[in-house]
């Protein structure tokens, strides 16, 4: 991949929480331009520490980058606040939705355009955008948050950080407490927005079986450090993946995938 088709270029971030716990301690991992990558990896591996090191979110929860760096569209951005990141187009969606509860579905989705410069009109017309690609929210556009399905709160929080015009999505697990069909929904319409809006999109996984179908690329993070990375299509035909992420094959011992 050359300097110039890479979006996210991030190179050997390590992090703890609190000085005392450490999270990553050694992960690298590129995007190009148009690309989907998945981040993969058992519980606790750091997926979600290094989307939050990519975002800046680390801090508030007494989180620290000791080393490494982020550079985004060339530019090192590692330092950069979160704020800033948004609106150079770097959106994250979190882990477990997060959804105003007490706003209606559209008032959610119109928030996502709040920080931006954009005229009401360009506002309505996203907001036409997202409907379409996700005709539920707009049934459910007049019901509060709080009481509409979990895929209907995580097409929200993705429609949400689509307001505010991403380059770059990044998304924490969206298959969480999902149903198969609702999971399968939700990365057809992120392949799509992919396809025809060319949106670039991280999304951490634990569900690697659906992630590896719609990624180009997949990294795998074991205890904090980025030990494979390659084309989804490659790393779905090795056996160790396919015994310990994709639970396909029982093999004697669990392979050391950095060796
Ligand atoms: N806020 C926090 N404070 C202290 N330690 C944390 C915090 N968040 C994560 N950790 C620790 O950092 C390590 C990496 O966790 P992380 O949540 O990044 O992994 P993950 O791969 O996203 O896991 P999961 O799939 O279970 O969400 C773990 O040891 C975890 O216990």
């Amino acid at each position: 991949m050359s300097e110039d088709s890479r979006l996210l270029t991030v190179e050997g971030l390590h992090a703890t929480y609190n000085h005392s716990i450490t999270a990553l301690h050694g992960v690298t991992l590129s995007l190009a331009r148009g690309e989907i990558v998945a981040l993969l990896g058992a519980n606790g591996a750091g997926k979600t520490t290094t989307l939050k090191a990519v975002s800046n979110l680390l801090p508030a929860e007494r989180g620290q980058i000791l080393a490494g760096s982020v550079r985004f569209e060339g530019r090192d951005v590692t330092r950069d606040a979160p704020a800033s990141l948004v609106r150079r187009g770097l959106v994250q969606v979190l882990e477990g939705r997060h959804c105003f509860k007490s706003l209606t579905v559209e008032e959610n989705l119109v928030s996502g355009g709040l920080g931006r410069s954009g005229s009401r009109s360009e506002i309505a017309r996203d907001l036409e955008k997202v409907y379409a690609h996700f005709p539920r929210l707009k049934e459910k556009r007049r019901v509060l948050s709080g009481l509409t399905s979990g895929g209907e709160q995580q097409m929200t929080a993705i429609g949400r950080a689509l307001l505010s015009r991403p380059r770059l999505l990044v998304l924490d697990e969206p298959s969480m407490g999902l149903a198969p069909l609702v999971v399968q929904d939700i990365f057809r319409t992120l392949k799509r927005l992919n396809r025809e809006e060319g949106l670039s999109i991280l999304v951490a996984e634990q569900n690697s079986a659906v992630a590896l179908t719609y990624a180009d690329r997949a990294v795998i993070l074991e205890n904090g450090v980025s030990v494979l990375s390659g084309s989804a299509a490659d790393l779905k035909a090795r056996d160790d993946v396919k015994a310990f992420y994709l639970g396909q094959k029982p093999v004697a011992a669990a392979p050391a995938l950095a060796h």
